[in-house]
């Protein structure tokens, strides 16, 4: 249990500095430290921009589509399938022929793709501890909920996807997945909220595949050079589009349905390429896609389901002109006639009301306590004066390290606030003794990849990195999240530890707090007291401060974690026709009173 560290910690307080003097440099072979990378220029070779052909529609002309109403699934249009029976599992509008299937590399194969062989990813699912959501409180609102399943069998997902699913060794549907996935098979609109870690992608995953290989033939333009997917899948950064893609690539494995990812600092002709070779599924960052559209290279013309993961990152200040762009203005058809799902672990909401631009008579379910931390994270906060941090950082390293929870086992992601912070402290950590290496938006796309794969692995068991790595990144073995600089925003602290404790492990997230952090001391008291854990008295002190807790965190004052969907708040229902209900099976069901929002847009993101 990650609880002890915490306690070797209090034993190693005097450690002196030059304990770490003492200890060995370990050998890395290609190490260059920050101050001298070369920046590679980027291989991007822009072609000149023209514009995409006219659409098939705009947002709120239907035109095209015969009954593109607003309404529910019923009135979804077919999309040109050839055939009305709509059974079957044809796959014939796959992005893979069927020869292309043969050549399709096997993404459960080990490295020679001899063999079928569980990665270690995989072989972690066999043990999820699924005991950890058993009283999760669940809710959902809007017309007609779906019920929820208990296992994969109730549904039909079709019988590739289900071997997928048992190769990926997911033995039951983890809660998000039980409801959200009957909701979206239905043909719903989708706002889910669900803790980190608890299986949103394969819950959105899912139904998208699934309906892709339902749809007996769609029938797409024929454009020499321009993409037409099927399902369009916006994630905020690079690394968690490829980690989406590669999900994606396992699910669909063998089903013919095709996916391809595209995101800013690859070459783009690559992703070219790959898009010629079809597509049915597009993952990607919001950048390059519009790029993408603008060279008319892809088109949005029969997007058939949208989902947004991060979906409040996605709409907060920083991102929301761009999906609204690509969501409203480059030929995607309407909510209504699409379907669009949006997902993630918190849900302001003010960016739930934004969000209803983009659905059409939605369910919201929460799977937990909306915007909270789940419990399985022992979340620790100390206070560290700034000149002390580092010191603070390597006594909770050596204690680490005395316990034996160190390497390839128990990974460490140290959290910082600035892109130079996060170099500096890499290369002092690493003169220090401690293999580490960073992750932020300064470094090239190759070196993000290459330090993310050398934390993964466990080469480098320390990564320090800013928000690029704070959302989704479903990394094995983290055991520990450090704070060293703690963000100005609670739902930000909430992604980050939610790199640790996932599928249903514990994990242990420490935070350093001290006058800089005041406007957290009253939304970070209040989150760990919810989740259960011990609050200092000093912070406690701090939080009771009324000047203090209010900043950028959007959620300060009020009932926060009572909070539901925002249209169950008197205000917004006297503007608009909520029809509230629902089958809330959840233990509470009060509304929200978030605080103001204001989002701490921070250059860390793609
Ligand atoms: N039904 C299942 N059975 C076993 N393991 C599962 C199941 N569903 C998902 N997982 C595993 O759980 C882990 C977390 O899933 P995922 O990354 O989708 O979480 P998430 O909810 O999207 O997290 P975040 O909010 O951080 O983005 C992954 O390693 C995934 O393979």
């Amino acid at each position: 249990m990650t609880t002890s560290w915490a306690d070797s910690v209090a034993a190693s307080e005097n450690a002196t500095a030059s304990d770490s003097a003492n200890i060995p440099r370990p050998t890395r072979p290609a190490y260059v430290p920050p101050h001298l990378r070369n920046k590679q220029p980027s291989s991007d070779t822009h072609a000149p921009s023209h514009t995409a052909p006219s659409p098939g529609y705009d947002q709120g002309n239907t035109g095209g589509f015969a009954g593109g109403s607003r309404a529910g699934s019923d009135s979804r249009p077919d999309f040109g399938r050839s055939g009305s029976s709509g059974g079957g599992w044809n796959n014939k509008g796959g992005g893979w022929g069927v020869r292309g299937r043969d050549r399709e590399v096997n993404p459960f194969a080990d490295k020679d793709g001899a063999r079928e062989e569980l990665n270690e990813q995989e072989q972690e699912n066999t043990g999820i501890n699924f005991d950890a959501y058993e009283d999760i409180p669940v809710e959902t609102s809007g017309q007609n909920v779906p019920p929820p399943v208990n296992t994969f069998a109730e549904i039909d997902l079709g019988e590739e996807l289900n071997l997928n699913i048992q190769r990926c060794k997911y033995v039951k549907p983890t809660p998000v997945q039980r409801h959200a996935i009957p909701i979206s098979l239905s043909g719903r609109d989708l706002m889910a909220c669900a803790q980190t870690g608890s299986g949103k992608t394969a819950a959105f995953c899912f139904p998208i595949i699934s309906g892709i290989m339902r749809g007996e033939y769609v029938q797409r333009p024929r454009a020499p050079r321009t993409s037409y997917p099927l399902a369009l899948i916006l994630s905020p950064t690079r690394e968690l589009s490829c980690q989406i893609h590669d999900e994606a690539r396992k699910f669909s494995y063998q089903t013919g349905v095709k996916v391809v990812v595209a995101y800013g600092g690859a070459p783009i002709n690559q992703q070219l390429r790959e898009l010629e070779r079809g597509v049915d599924i597009l993952v990607a960052t919001p950048g390059r896609l519009v790029d993408l559209l603008e060279r008319a290279r892809v088109s949005l013309q029969v997007i058939r389901y949208l989902a947004l993961d991060e979906a409040d990152r996605m709409l907060d200040m920083g991102f929301e002109p761009q999906i609204r762009k690509i969501v409203e203005q480059m030929g995607m058809p309407p909510p209504g006639v699409r379907q669009t799902m949006l997902f993630s672990a918190t849900f302001p909401k003010e960016i739930q009301r934004l969000a209803c631009d983009f659905l059409s008579n939605y369910i919201f379910l929460a799977v937990g306590r909306v915007g909270s931390s789940t419990d399985l994270i022992v979340q620790r906060v100390e206070y560290v004066h700034e000149s002390d941090k580092r010191s603070h950082l390597m006594d909770l390293l050596h204690a680490q390290r005395e316990n034996g929870a160190h390497g390839k086992q128990a990974l460490t992601l140290v959290f910082v606030e600035t892109k130079r912070g996060a170099d500096s402290l890499e290369n002092w950590l690493y003169m220090n003794g401690f293999p580490a290496t960073s992750i932020h938006g300064d470094r090239s796309q190759q070196e993000r990849e290459l330090a993310l794969r050398s934390f993964k692995s466990g080469r480098t068991p320390i990564l320090v990195a800013t928000d690029v790595a704070a959302r989704g990144l479903d990394i094995p073995h983290v055991a520990h999240v450090v704070n060293f600089d703690l963000p100005n925003d609670i739902d930000d602290y909430v992604h980050r530890i939610g790199r640790t404790g996932r599928a249903g492990k514990s994990g242990l997230a420490t935070a350093f707090f001290n006058e800089n952090n005041l406007s957290m001391a009253k939304p970070l008291a209040e989150l760990m007291q919810e989740a259960n854990q011990e609050v200092p008295a000093w912070l406690t002190r701090y939080a009771s401060r009324a000047s203090y807790g209010g900043g950028k965190n959007r959620r300060s004052g009020g009932n926060r974690f009572g909070g539901r969907d925002f249209r169950r708040e008197s205000s917004f229902n006297r503007g608009m026709d909520y029809y509230g209900g629902g089958n809330s099976s959840g233990a509470y069901g009060i509304s929200a009173g978030y605080g103001g929002y204001g989002p701490g847009v921070t250059s860390a993101w793609d």
